[in-house]
């Protein structure tokens, strides 16, 4: 685990009516950082990501920045969230949306245009986002990502609809944001693509963290001296 982290949750409970979806959750993220939240379908990763972000109210728990209380309405100076399925201005061309965003963000053309090259979005500019394909919709939300300012990215599923040629190009783009210096918070249901892009890992189940570390952590606390994420996400899950 990181000494000194940049971002650090703790505690942080949240109750669906009688449901406890998040019991004490904690974890911490670094500067430069490529951080998993893995867990099965129900484990609670979106909760914890929009808990995180500020849109949905925790029922306890704290979340320090820079070793400072950060509450929730201060929240997004320092994280920018990119949900799961969102379709932002439906009706506008892709283009329309990059230069929203960035007159918003106060950045210069050539950023757009970066972005959207290294998401091989130039092809699709003149298309209305709603016309998107899945795959293409992700790359626009991941070309947000890029721009914006906030030292950290949370996204949820960011590989979901991108086939295996992109997914493979979008961890080496994200693997260079982290490079860059940026931390990355990633919920990830599919073991094998966190494996390939994340520098540690938060366990979650049942709204539980069973377990935080780098892969070799994660064996030692399971007490396995081989073997890859699955493997070990079923001993300590
Ligand atoms: N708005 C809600 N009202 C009631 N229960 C909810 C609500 N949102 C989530 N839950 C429940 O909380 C638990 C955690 O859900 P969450 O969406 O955070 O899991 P997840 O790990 O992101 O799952 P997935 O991988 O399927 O997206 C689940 O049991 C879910 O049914």
């Amino acid at each position: 685990m990181t000494d000194a982290p940049l971002l650090r949750v703790a505690g942080l409970t949240k109750r669906y009516g009688d449901q406890l979806a998040l019991a004490e959750v904690g974890f911490g993220l670094g500067a430069g950082e490529v951080v998993g939240l893995i867990g099965p379908n129900g484990a609670g990763k979106t909760t914890v990501l929009e808990c995180l972000a500020g849109l949905l109210p925790a029922d306890a728990g704290t979340v320090r920045w820079a070793g400072k209380e950060l509450p929730p309405h201060r929240r997004k100076a320092a994280l920018f969230y990119l949900p799961d399925g969102i379709a932002p201005d439906a009706e506008q061309p892709v283009s329309a949306v990059l230069s929203f965003f960035g007159r918003s963000w106060r950045l210069p053309g050539a950023h757009l245009a970066e972005a959207a090259a290294a998401l091989a979005l130039d092809r699709v500019l003149t298309k209305p986002v709603g016309a998107l394909s899945k795959g293409y919709r992700r790359r626009l939300l991941l070309a947000l990502g890029l721009l914006a300012p906030q030292p950290l990215l949370a996204m949820d599923e960011p590989f979901d609809g991108l086939d295996l040629r992109q997914t493979r190009e979008v961890m080496a783009l994200l693997r260079q944001v982290a490079e860059d210096g940026r931390a990355l918070l990633l919920s990830i249901h599919q073991l094998t693509d966190a494996e390939r892009v994340c520098d540690r890992f938060v366990l979650l189940s049942a709204g539980q963290v069973r377990g935080e570390g780098t892969l070799p952590e994660l064996r030692a606390a399971a007490g396995l001296p081989a073997g890859g994420l699955e493997e070990v996400f079923l001993a300590l899950a």
